[in-house]
């Protein structure tokens, strides 16, 4: 469903290159949930935002959904936009509109009908579990609300992709939890296939089928094989990255796992 291929991208502050993504290669499959986890700096946002071409790669292919984006006028990639939802950590919803609003707002862009947009919102508003805050302005809602909002919003136009921005990176564990299990359950009914990016390993244990560690641009180890590197086996030594304390993991050694993941977990932890 989403292909990355051979991507970089370089950043410009004055003279200096900043390499923020360096031939970044991955494939995601259809209805699969996919984090990338990596230290602050790493190059998550900048590869989630080259996913909906939020910043234009320098180089590589992305393709979604069988199409290649970088090869898009600037309407061909607004339509195929609409296949991709994205839902962020400060949940960017309109304070001056309410909750029904908010959610309505891609539709009426769309140019849908008014009755579309009311049977469509209402769905939406109930998946996320919201019937009852239509009419509430996202000021007096709490972060876990608003974060449902915002799903809801993103899934307004039945994209077959969502990308996910550190979406639980604002909200505490509990609530973390829920929307974790929200996302999980739009996987499961709606068979959305999800990018999300996270500096959390708790979100990739409770969620992710699959997982990619960045660092430096680069992705170092990526697949069910790292998730069963970092998560499954907690005999292996890299396992502490995930499992314990930074503590933990710097008392491990080097000696019996590979130094990509080494190096990728000590960054992690720094
Ligand atoms: N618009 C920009 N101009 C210049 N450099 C940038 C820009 N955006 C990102 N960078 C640089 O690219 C690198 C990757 O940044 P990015 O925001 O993708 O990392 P990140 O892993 O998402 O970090 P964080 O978790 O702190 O948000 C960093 O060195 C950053 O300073």
């Amino acid at each position: 469903m989403i292909e990355i291929n051979q991507v970089n991208k370089v950043f410009y502050q004055g003279a200096k290159e900043i390499n923020a993504l360096a031939d970044i290669n991955l494939h995601i499959a259809e209805g699969t949930i996919f984090g990338v986890i990596g230290a602050s700096g790493a190059g998550k946002s900048t590869l989630i935002r080259c996913v909906n071409m939020l910043e234009a790669p320098t180089s590589g292919e992305v393709i979604v959904d069988g199409v290649d984006l970088t090869k898009l006028s600037k309407s061909e990639l607004s339509e195929a936009r609409r296949n991709i939802g994205m839902i962020f950590q400060h949940f960017n919803l309109l304070s001056s509109r309410t909750v029904f609003e908010n959610v309505a707002l891609p539709l009426e862009l769309a140019g849908k009908e008014r009755s579309h947009i009311e049977t469509k919102v209402t769905d939406l508003l109930k998946l996320v579990g919201l019937a009852d805050k239509r009419d509430t302005y996202p000021a007096n809602l709490s972060g876990g609300q608003k974060q449902r909002v915002a799903i809801a919003r993103a899934l307004s136009s039945d994209p077959k992709v969502l990308l996910c921005d550190e979406a639980t990176s604002a909200l505490d564990p509990a609530t973390t939890q829920s929307i974790l299990e929200l996302l999980k359950e739009i996987n499961r009914k709606l068979k959305i296939t999800m990018l999300l990016i996270t500096h959390e390993m708790d979100v990739v244990k409770s969620i992710c089928h699959e997982v990619a560690i960045i660092g430096d641009g680069r992705l170092v180890e990526k697949g069910t094989v790292v998730k069963s590197l970092l998560i499954q086996k907690p005999s292996l030594h890299t396992n502490s990255f995930v499992q314990h304390s930074t503590y933990r993991f710097q008392k491990t050694t080097k000696q019996g796992c590979k130094l990509s993941v080494w190096k990728a977990a000590t960054r992690l932890f720094a």
